[in-house]
């Protein structure tokens, strides 16, 4: 089971100082939404510049032009990019043909995905690397969790690996480990702790507890 570090509210100098913190405790780093955003894929460069051992991931959450989109940010260095399960078919073929062309890996976020366990087998079958329940804000302000959907989505997933994100903190890991994703995702629970370090070292610690 990995850790990914999702950095959403910094700018790139804030993101590579919180990196800098916890680089030893976490297997991928997050470029997020709102910082793709705001600076733009220099911020996947960047990123991968300061830390080239780390996997860098970034969450452009494709909703179409999945080949352009996976073209420009493997050219910015990114390992993983996002693309929607509730985009159509051709947008995450597209993106997963050209993720193969650049040896980069695809996540599908199944944010707002309606048929879970269906949508997630469709998905699966088109090769995709990761797939991803997720709570995003507007769902967690709701009090939403992912936890039910990351279950549903085991039972059908038989090829890609299995994520989740959205609001995960300390005390909730111990939850979503039993349930055995392979890859769990914090943004939040790490980086706004005063002590991030300690943090991420005992998150580090459950989720190597996992296979
Ligand atoms: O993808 C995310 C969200 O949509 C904002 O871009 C977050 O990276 C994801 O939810 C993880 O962050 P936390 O919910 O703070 O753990």
């Amino acid at each position: 089971m990995e850790l990914q570090l999702a950095l959403d509210l910094v700018n790139i100098p804030e993101a590579i100082e919180v990196v800098k913190e916890v680089e030893a405790y976490i297997d991928i780093v997050e470029i997020g939404t709102p910082v793709v955003i705001n600076e733009g894929l220099r911020a996947v460069k960047e990123m991968k510049e300061a830390f080239p051992n780390l996997k860098v991931l970034a969450d452009l959450k494709i909703m179409d032009a999945g080949g352009y989109e996976v073209m420009k940010a493997s050219e910015a260095g990114a390992d993983i990019i996002t693309v929607l399960g509730v985009s159509d078919d051709s947008t995450i073929r597209g993106a997963v043909e050209e993720a193969r062309k650049q040896g980069r890996k695809i996540m599908v976020d199944m944010i707002n995905v309606k048929h879970m366990e269906e949508r997630a087998q469709e998905i699966d079958a088109m090769g995709v690397d990761y797939i991803c329940v997720h709570s995003g804000y507007d769902h967690q302000a709701a009090g939403k969790n992912s936890f039910e959907e990351l279950t549903a989505i085991k039972r059908v997933v038989k090829h890609a690996k299995t994520a989740i994100a959205g609001g995960i903190k300390l005390e909730t890991l111990p939850e979503v480990v039993k349930a055995n994703p392979d890859l769990v995702i914090v943004g939040g629970g790490i980086t706004g702790q005063p002590d991030k370090k300690s943090v991420a070292s005992e998150m580090r610690e459950l989720v190597a507890q996992g296979h």
